[in-house]
C-alpha cells in the first residue's frame, strides 16, 4: 500500500434491508482491533468516527417500493462528502459497514477523485437490482446499480451528478445468489463477475490475476474494494444478514487479500455487512479485521 495514512469512517447503517443489527458493525469490527492491527503495519491510523444517519421526518413520504428511501439518501450524501475530505487530506479511505446500501455514498464521494474507478465487488450477490426487478425492496440490493446509474433518480443522483463507475469498470467474486433482473442486467452492460463456479473451476490465484490483468487493461486510475462479509463462506461469517452456503473460503479469502496487497492497485476499500447480533462471539468481525490485515501487508511469516 503506498498509502500510508488511513482514515477509517463508520457507518452504522441498517435501513437497507430488514434484520436489525448490522447498525452495530462498525463497533464489532473496532472492538474487534482493527485499528491495533494496522497500526501494527505501520499504519497511521485516524478513526474519523460514525457518518450520522439522519431520520426521515417528513410525513407525507413517497410511495415507493424502496424501504427507508429518504433515510438511505441523506446518509449516502454525508458518507459521500467525508470519503472525499478524507481523500482531500491525501488518506486512504476504509469504510466500516453497515448493510451494503452504505456502497451508494461511499462510491460517490471516490467518483470526485477518479474519473475511471475499478471497482471490487466481493460478494454472494451482485447487488444489482433496481425497485423494479428487487424482490425485497431491500435498498442493500441495488447499491451497484444505483453506482452505475440505474435505479430511482434520488438515488442514482447522490451528490447531484451520475453516474458514479462504468460498469465495465466492475468485477464481481463470489456471486451465487443472482435474481433474474440481475442476470439480464450482466449480459445487458457486460459485467465481469467470477461465480463460485469460476473460483472452482480455475482456483483463486488465476481469478486474482484475471482480475487485475483486466483492471491494467482498463487503465482505471484507482481500485476500491467493496467487500461484503457474505462472499466468504457462512461457515466462518455467520453474523451476515442474507448468508448464503457454498462459498469463499477463509484462506482463498485470504489469499485474494494478499494478492490485492502485492498488486499494489487498491486505493479505498469497505467491509460490509457485519452484524453482531446474528453472529458467533464477534466471528464475523474477527475475519473482517484478519482479511484487512491480509490487504495492509500482513504476512504468515
Ligand atoms: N448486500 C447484500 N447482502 N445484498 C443482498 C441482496 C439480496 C437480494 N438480491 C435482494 O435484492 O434483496
Ligand atoms: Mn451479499
Ligand atoms: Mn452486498
Amino acid at each position: 500500500m503506498n498509502n500510508k495514512q488511513i482514515s477509517i469512517i463508520g457507518v452504522p447503517m441498517d435501513l437497507g434491508q430488514n434484520r436489525r443489527g448490522v447498525d452495530m458493525g462498525p463497533s464489532a469490527i473496532r472492538y474487534a482491533g482493527v485499528v491495533e492491527r494496522l497500526e501494527a503495519l505501520g499504519y497511521d491510523v485516524t478513526d474519523e468516527g460514525d457518518i450520522i444517519i439522519p431520520k426521515d421526518l417528513t410525513t407525507d413520504k413517497e410511495m415507493t417500493h424502496l424501504r427507508n428511501l429518504e433515510e438511505v439518501i441523506g446518509a449516502s450524501t454525508n458518507l459521500g462528502n467525508k470519503v472525499h475530505d478524507v481523500m482531500e487530506n491525501g488518506k486512504f479511505p476504509l469504510v466500516l459497514g453497515g448493510d451494503h446500501s452504505i456502497a451508494i455514498g461511499t462510491l460517490s464521494g471516490l467518483a470526485d477523485r477518479y474519473q475511471n474507478l475499478g471497482v471490487i465487488w466481493y460478494d454472494a450477490h451482485a447487488d444489482l437490482n433496481t425497485a423494479d426487478t428487487s424482490p425485497s425492496g431491500n435498498i442493500h440490493g441495488m447499491p451497484l446499480a444505483v453506482s452505475i446509474g440505474l435505479g430511482h433518480e434520488k438515488l442514482v443522483n447522490i451528490r447531484d451528478f451520475a453516474p458514479k463507475i462504468k460498469p465495465e469498470n466492475v468485477v464481481i467474486i463470489g456471486a451465487r445468489s443472482v435474481d433474474p433482473g440481475e442476470r439480464e442486467l450482466i449480459k445487458e452492460k457486460g459485467i465481469k463477475v467470477f461465480t463460485m463456479h469460476e473460483i472452482d473451476k480455475l482456483g483463486m490465484t488465476t481469478v486474482m490475476e484475471l482480475t487485475m490483468n483486466y483492471f491494467k487493461e482498463r487503465r482505471v486510475d484507482g481500485v476500491h474494494l467493496s467487500l461484503d462479509l457474505d462472499g466468504i463462506d457462512p461457515l466462518y461469517t455467520p453474523g451476515v444478514g442474507t448468508p448464503v452456503p457454498g462459498g469463499i473460503n477463509y484462506r482463498e479469502s485470504h489469499l485474494a487479500m494478499e494478492m490485492l496487497y502485492s498488486s499494489n492497485m487498491i486505493t479505498s476499500a469497505e467491509f460490509v455487512e457485519v452484524n453482531p447480533i446474528l453472529d458467533e462471539k464477534n466471528k464475523t468481525a474477527d475475519v473482517a479485521v484478519a482479511l484487512m490485515g491480509s490487504l495492509f501487508g500482513e504476512k504468515l511469516l
